[in-house]
C-alpha cells in the first residue's frame, strides 16, 4: 500500500474557491502537488494519464483567474480533467474513476456544476462554448467561455465549423488550443512569454487600438492593407494567422507550464478582450512524470501501474485480442491483395492499424481526428478500384454517418468497415458504447452488415470483406480478448447471408448475432440441464438475413430468442418484422428480441454491464423462462 502523498497546500483546497485565496507564489508548488495526486490516484485506478499531466499548470492557472463554476471551462475530449475534478470538490472520489459507482474518466455535467459540458468524443468544446457564450449574450450575463482544445482535437472539421461562426458572431469567447503535439518545439522561453504577454496586454491592445482608430479614416483599400498588415505581423512572429483568418484574435505561443507566462495571459484576456480569442499554449503530454515522458504514447490511457517505476499491471491475456485478430488478418489478406488499403481516424494503436502500417506504410492512411473524411476518403480510393478498410471505433463511426450513406451506401461503392468496440466497452462508459452501429446500417440498402461471434469467425469476416466487390460490408466485434480459439492460417470466405448452427436442440433456439456466442452457449447448457433441449445459431449477418436459417429455428421450436449487444432497431428488429410478414408468428411462437436497454449504461465492467443489461448467461435463460411461463424452472442460477 503506498503511502498517500504528502500535499499540505493541496490539502487546503475542496474548490476553486479555496484555489483563488492563495497568493499566486505558492501556486508553483500547489501545481506540483496536484500533478503527484494525479499519478497517485491514476497509479490505483488506471485511466487517462498523459493528457491530464500536461495541463496540470494549465487547470490551476485557469481556475485561479476565473470564478468558476460561473466561467465555464469546457475541456475537450475530458480525458484530460482529472486535475480538474480534484480542484473541485472532488478530490474525495479520484480514486474511485472508471469504477462502477465512481467518478467519470470524462466531464459529465450530472457529476459536477464545475463540469458546464460532457465531452469524450473529440472536439466539441468550442461548439458548446459558442452556445453558451451566445446564451450569456442573449441573458445579459457577462461570465467568461472558456474551451481547452488540444492540438489533435483541433484537427477535427467541427473545430473550424465552430472557430469559423464564433468569428461571424464576434462572441467574447476564449479558445485555449493546448498544443502538446511533440512535432512543435516547447516555446523559447521569455522572447515567446513576451510576446504573447506583449500581444495580449493593455498596452498592445489600446496600441493595437489606437492603430485601429488611425487607420479606420484611411480610404477602405488602404484600411484593409494596414489591418492585414498588423494581422500578419503578428501572425508572423505567432503563427496565428490561421485562427487571425477565422475572426480570432491570437495570443501566444506561450508555455503551458510556466504560471509566470500563463497567468498574466490570461488575465489580460480575462480582462481585455471583447471577442473571440485563441491562447495557443504548448505543453507537454506526460509532463512531470519521467515514465510517461520517456513513453511514445506519453502514457494516453494506462493500467493501475507502481508510481516508482511506472510499470504497468496490464492482465495477462488468455487470448490474442480481437482487435489484433483483426490486424493480423487483414495483413495476412494484403500480402496478396495490393488493392487492400486501411483509414484511421487518430486511433493507429487502438485500431490495430498501427501493425498493418509497418507491414503497409504506403497502403496505411491516418487522417487525424476527422471521422467524417475519412469514410468519404474511403469511398474516393474505392471509387478508384482500391479495398479500403475504414477502420473506426462504432462510436466514432456515429460521426461519420451521412458520409456512410451519402458517399458509400448511395453510390454502392465497396468500402470496408471494420468496426471495433461493438457493444459495451466497459470503463469509457456510455459515451464510448458501440450500441448503435447495427441499428444504423442495416436499415442501408445495399449494407451488408456482418457481427464476429468469436474470433475465428473475426478472420473470416475478414477475407470475406476482402473478397465482397459488390457494395459496403462492415463487421463489428467487441473490444478485448477473444475466446482463445485455435485460429486457421487463413479466413475462408463467406457466404454473404448465410448463418451456422453451432448445436441442435428441439424446443429452445437462441439466435446469436456477435459477441455474446459464448454466452448462449453458456445459456444452453444450464437450458439442456432444465430439460430445455436447446438451439444455438450464429446469425452472422444482420442484413441480408438467413431467412431459411431463421424460418427453420421459427418453424421446428417453440421459443426463438434473438441475442445482440447492440441497441433495438438492430438485428432482432429486423428478424421480427420478416417473421411477421411471413406470417410466422401467427402459430404461437414465443419470441424474444435480447438487446441492449433503451439507456445510456454507466460505466463499470463490461460483464456487470451486461448483466444488467440481461445479455449474459443469466439474462438469457430468464427471458427463455419467463417465455415460458415458468418464471424459475429447476435450472440452478449461476453464481
Ligand atoms: C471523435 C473522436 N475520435 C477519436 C477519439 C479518440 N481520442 C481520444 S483522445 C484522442 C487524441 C486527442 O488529442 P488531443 O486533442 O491533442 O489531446 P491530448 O491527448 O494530446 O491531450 C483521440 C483521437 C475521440 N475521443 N473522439
Ligand atoms: C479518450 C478516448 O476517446 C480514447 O482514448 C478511448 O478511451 C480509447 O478507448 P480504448 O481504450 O477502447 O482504445
Ligand atoms: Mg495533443
Amino acid at each position: 500500500m503506498t503511502s498517500s502523498p504528502h500535499t499540505p497546500l493541496l490539502d487546503k483546497i475542496d474548490s476553486p474557491a479555496d484555489l483563488r485565496r492563495f497568493d499566486e507564489a505558492e501556486l508553483r508548488q500547489l501545481a506540483d502537488e496536484l500533478r503527484t495526486e494525479t499519478i497517485d490516484a491514476v497509479s490505483i485506478t488506471g485511466g487517462h494519464l498523459g493528457a491530464g499531466l500536461g495541463v496540470v499548470e494549465l487547470t490551476v492557472a485557469l481556475h485561479y483567474v476565473f470564478n468558476t463554476p460561473d466561467d465555464r471551462i469546457i475541456w475537450d475530449v475530458g480525458h484530460q480533467c482529472y486535475p480538474h475534478k480534484i480542484l473541485t470538490e472532488r478530490r474525495d472520489r479520484i480514486r474511485t474513476l472508471r469504477q462502477g459507482d465512481g467518478l467519470s474518466g470524462f466531464t459529465k455535467r450530472t457529476e459536477s456544476v464545475y463540469d458546464p459540458f460532457g465531452a469524450a468524443h473529440s472536439s466539441t468544446s468550442i461548439s458548446a462554448g459558442l452556445g453558451m457564450a451566445a446564451a450569456r449574450d442573449l441573458k445579459g450575463g457577462d461570465n467568461n467561455v472558456i474551451a481547452v482544445i488540444g492540438d489533435g482535437a483541433m484537427s477535427a472539421g467541427m473545430a473550424y465549423e465552430a472557430m469559423n461562426n464564433a468569428g461571424h458572431l464576434g462572441s467574447r469567447l476564449i479558445v485555449i488550443l493546448n498544443d502538446n503535439d511533440m512535432s512543435i518545439a516547447p516555446p523559447v522561453g521569455a522572447m515567446s512569454a513576451y510576446l504573447a504577454k506583449l500581444v495580449s496586454g493593455p498596452t498592445y491592445q489600446s496600441l493595437r487600438g489606437a492603430a485601429k482608430n488611425i487607420v479606420k479614416n484611411l480610404p477602405k483599400p488602404l484600411f484593409e492593407k494596414a489591418a492585414r498588415a498588423e494581422e500578419y505581423a503578428r501572425g508572423f512572429w505567432t503563427g496565428g494567422t490561421l485562427f487571425e483568418e477565422l475572426g480570432f484574435y491570437y495570443v501566444g505561443p506561450v508555455d503551458g507550464h510556466n504560471l509566470e507566462h500563463l497567468l498574466p495571459v490570461l488575465k489580460n484576456v480575462r480582462d481585455t478582450h471583447q471577442g473571440p480569442v485563441l491562447i495557443h499554449a504548448v505543453t507537454q503530454k506526460g509532463k512531470g512524470y519521467g515514465p510517461a515522458e520517456g513513453a511514445r504514447d506519453k502514457y494516453h490511457g494506462v493500467a493501475k501501474f507502481d508510481v516508482v517505476t511506472g510499470k504497468q499491471a496490464k492482465p495477462k491475456a488468455n487470448a490474442p485480442s480481437y482487435t489484433n485478430v483483426f490486424a493480423t488478418s487483414l495483413i495476412k489478406e494484403a500480402e496478396s491483395d495490393e488493392k487492400v488499403v486501411a483509414i484511421t481516424a487518430a486511433m493507429p494503436d487502438g485500431t490495430g492499424l498501427n501493425l498493418f502500417g509497418e507491414a503497409f506504410p504506403e497502403r496505411t492512411f491516418d487522417v487525424g481526428i476527422a471521422e467524417q473524411h475519412a469514410v468519404t476518403f474511403a469511398a474516393g480510393l474505392a471509387s478508384e478500384g482500391f479495398k479500403p478498410f475504414a477502420t473506426i471505433y462504432s462510436t466514432f463511426l456515429q460521426r461519420a454517418y451521412d458520409q456512410v450513406i451519402h458517399d458509400v451506401a448511395i453510390q454502392g461503392l465497396p468500402v470496408r468497415f471494420p468496426i471495433d468496440r461493438a457493444g459495451l466497452v466497459g470503463a469509457d462508459g456510455p459515451t464510448h458504447a458501440g450500441a448503435f452501429d447495427t441499428a444504423f446500417l442495416s436499415c442501408l440498402p445495399g449494407f451488408v452488415v456482418m457481427a464476429a461471434a468469436d474470433e475465428v469467425e473475426l478472420r473470416h469476416m475478414v477475407a470475406t470483406a476482402v473478397a465482397y466487390d459488390e457494395g459496403p460490408i462492415s463487421f463489428r466485434y467487441p473490444r478485448g480478448e477473444g475466446a482463445g480459439l485455435e485460429m486457421p492460417e487463413r479466413g475462408s470466405v463467406l457466404e454473404i447471408g448465410k448463418g451456422v448452427i453451432r448445436r441442435e436442440g428441439t424446443k429452445v433456439a437462441l439466435l446469436n448475432f456477435g459477441g455474446r456466442m459464448s454466452e448462449c452457449l453458456k445459456a444452453a447448457d444450464e437450458l439442456d440441464a432444465a430439460g430445455l433441449s436447446t438451439t444455438v445459431a450464429d446469425a452472422r449477418f444482420a442484413k441480408p438475413l438467413d431467412m431459411d436459417l431463421i424460418r427453420r429455428l421459427a418453424r421446428s421450436h417453440e421459443v426463438l430468442v434473438t441475442v445482440e449487444e447492440g441497441a433495438a432497431g438492430g438485428f432482432g428488429s429486423h428478424v421480427l418484422t420478416r417473421l411477421a410478414e411471413e406470417g410466422l408468428l401467427d402459430n404461437g411462437l414465443k419470441i424474444r428480441t435480447l438487446a441492449l436497454p433503451d439507456a445510456y449504461l454507466d460505466h463499470d465492467k463490461p460483464d456487470v454491464m451486461y448483466a444488467k443489461a440481461g445479455l449474459d448467461c443469466n439474462g438469457i435463460m430468464k427471458t427463455v423462462f419467463t417465455a415460458l411461463g415458468a418464471e424459475t424452472l429447476s435450472a440452478p442460477q449461476r453464481a
